[in-house]
C-alpha cells in the first residue's frame, strides 16, 4: 500500500490551466492573452498564485513602482489572537477603523490579462484559503479574441477601447456629414 498516493495532502493545489492560450506583445493595450483555439464557456484558464503585500510597505513602497498597475484588492484576514490595544490617539467615536484590505500581486499569466469595459470573457475569483486568483472563461471564447476581465470602474489608465469607440463615432460623424453634402 502506497501512502503517499493514496493520502492526498490538503497542501496540494491543483493547477488547472487552458492551454489554448498565447501572449501578443504589441496591442493597443500593451502585452495581452489570446486565444489560440476556442475556449468552451466555463473552462478554467489559469489559476495563479498571489503574493500578498504587506499594506504598509505596498503604501511606502510598491505603490511608488511600476508593480502598482498589476496588484489586485486583496482582504485582510482577521489575526488569529486579538491585537493589543493600541497606543494611538482614538477617534472621538472610540472606533477605530483598521484597513480591511491590502493589494496582491497576481504571479504568472494571471498579471497579463487587460481590461474590457463592455467585452470581458473571462471572470475571476479570489480563493482565500489558498491564496489563488482563477479566471475561468465567462462565455464561449473564439480563436484569436483577446482574454479580457475587469478591473472595476476606477481605472488608472486611459482605456485603448474607450480611445477607439471616439475615433470611430469621430470618422462616422465625418461620413454623415460627408453624406449630407452628398445630398445637398
Ligand atoms: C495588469 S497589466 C496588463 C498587462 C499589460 N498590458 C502589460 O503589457 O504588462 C495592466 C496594464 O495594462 C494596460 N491596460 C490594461 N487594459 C487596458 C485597456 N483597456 N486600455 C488601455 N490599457 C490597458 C494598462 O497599462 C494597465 O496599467
Amino acid at each position: 500500500m502506497n501512502g503517499h498516493t493514496e493520502q492526498q495532502p490538503s497542501n496540494k493545489i491543483a493547477l488547472e490551466r487552458s492551454t489554448s492560450l498565447y501572449l501578443l506583445s504589441n496591442t493597443p493595450k500593451g502585452r495581452g492573452v489570446f486565444a489560440s483555439h476556442s475556449i468552451p464557456k466555463g473552462t478554467i484558464i489559469d489559476t495563479c498564485p498571489v503574493l500578498i503585500l504587506d499594506p504598509q510597505e505596498n503604501a511606502t513602497h510598491v505603490e511608488k513602482t511600476a508593480l502598482y498597475h498589476y496588484t489586485y484588492n486583496w482582504p485582510l484576514r482577521s489575526p488569529p489572537h486579538p491585537a493589543p490595544p493600541s497606543k494611538q490617539p482614538q477617534p472621538a467615536n472610540g472606533v477605530r477603523k483598521p484597513s480591511s484590505r491590502t493589494q496582491a500581486v497576481v504571479l504568472g499569466l494571471g498579471s497579463m490579462f487587460n481590461h474590457s469595459t463592455h467585452d470581458q470573457n473571462v471572470v475571476w475569483t479570489r480563493d482565500l484559503e489558498n491564496e489563488l486568483v482563477i479566471y475561468r472563461a465567462l462565455r464561449d471564447v473564439a480563436p484569436d479574441e483577446e482574454l479580457c476581465i475587469s478591473y472595476g470602474d476606477h481605472l488608472t489608465f486611459v482605456d485603448a477601447e474607450k480611445a477607439e469607440g471616439a475615433k470611430e463615432e469621430e470618422q462616422e460623424s465625418e461620413e454623415d456629414m460627408l453624406g449630407r453634402i452628398g445630398l445637398g
